[in-house]
């Protein structure tokens, strides 16, 4: 039996915690969740931000802005949120439409209210490993290894994909925990050779069921990081089947990865309403 990462109960933990020490402070951080356009996942993922929020005793403020705004109006309301004293982080919900410049808009938020992590002074920070918010799927992955004991240092890590957004921060924090990291990606020959040294393999390329039984060590620990929605409902990077009972431990999708990013969001605005990073 591979043992079952449980990210839900993990954040249903962190989330209870953060709910406790807020209610205790008397005070109410404020997180604000900009949405352009009306793409359907983003709408219930905003959705379900909201929800978290206001469930641990935040503020919840939504944006939303019609989908062919331009950069100039996305960037008007970031900049309104930097100076709202009731704001404490403001996360920009990706993909932003064709048209928006990403990058311009992810780096007009004050790096004390990027609870995402993706400003370049925050992806600085990582590199250098000083106080700063930590990207939420990555932070997550940490702390879900972390709930499980699982040893880091020395050991043999591979990340699967190299995106901004999870691969490369997910690698750094990884190699900051002293484990000795690979990255794989579209690239990378033969990749299951290196794959299959893993003692913990995260896998984070956005293909689904790319990691089959053939890439695993026995015993190794699986991150399943992919969310893809098909005829036969949600499945991940991994193709669990064929793991089960091969692999040490592994996280289900859904169940994962995705509620603890959504609990580290959390964390990472009740870290910068304290200011203390
Ligand atoms: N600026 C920005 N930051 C993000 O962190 C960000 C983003 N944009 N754009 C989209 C992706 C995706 N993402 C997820 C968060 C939670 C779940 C989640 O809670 N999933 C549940 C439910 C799955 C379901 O039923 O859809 C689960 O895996 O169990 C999934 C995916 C955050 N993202
Ligand atoms: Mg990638």
């Amino acid at each position: 039996m591979s043992t079952i990462l449980d990210g839900k109960a993990v954040a249903a933990r962190i989330r209870e915690g953060l709910k406790t020490e807020i209610s205790q402070s008397g005070s109410e951080p404020g997180l604000a969740v900009v949405l352009v356009g009306n793409d359907p996942a983003s709408e219930i993922y905003v959705r379900n931000k909201g929800k978290a929020a206001r469930a641990v005793g935040m503020r919840s403020i939504e944006q939303r802005l019609p989908e062919d705004s331009r950069t100039e109006d996305v960037l008007a309301v970031v900049k309104e949120l930097n100076e709202d004293p009731a704001v404490h982080g403001i996360l920009v919900q990706l993909p932003l439409p064709q048209g928006v410049d990403r990058r311009r808009v992810i780096e007009a938020i004050r790096p004390e209210k990027d609870v995402d992590g993706l400003t370049q002074a925050s992806q600085g920070a990582l590199v250098e490993m000083t106080p700063g918010l930590r990207p939420c799927t990555p932070a997550g992955i940490m702390d879900l290894l972390d709930a499980y004991h699982v040893e880091l240092a020395g050991r043999r890590a591979v990340v699967v994909g190299r995106s901004a957004l999870v691969g490369l921060p997910t690698a750094l924090l990884l190699l900051s925990r002293h484990a000795t990291v690979s990255i794989l990606h579209s690239r990378s020959e033969e990749p299951w050779r290196v794959a299959r040294e893993a003692d913990v393999l995260v896998a984070a390329a956005g293909r689904p069921r790319l990691v089959t039984r053939d890439w695993v060590k026995p015993g190794a620990v699986v991150v399943d990081v992919g969310i893809h929605r098909t005829e036969n409902g949600l499945v991940g990077d991994v193709d669990r089947e064929s793991l089960e009972g091969h692999a040490g431990a592994l996280s289900p999708v859904p169940g994962g990865v995705g509620p603890m990013t959504i609990a580290e969001l959390l964390k990472n605005t009740w870290t910068a309403y304290r200011g203390l990073r």
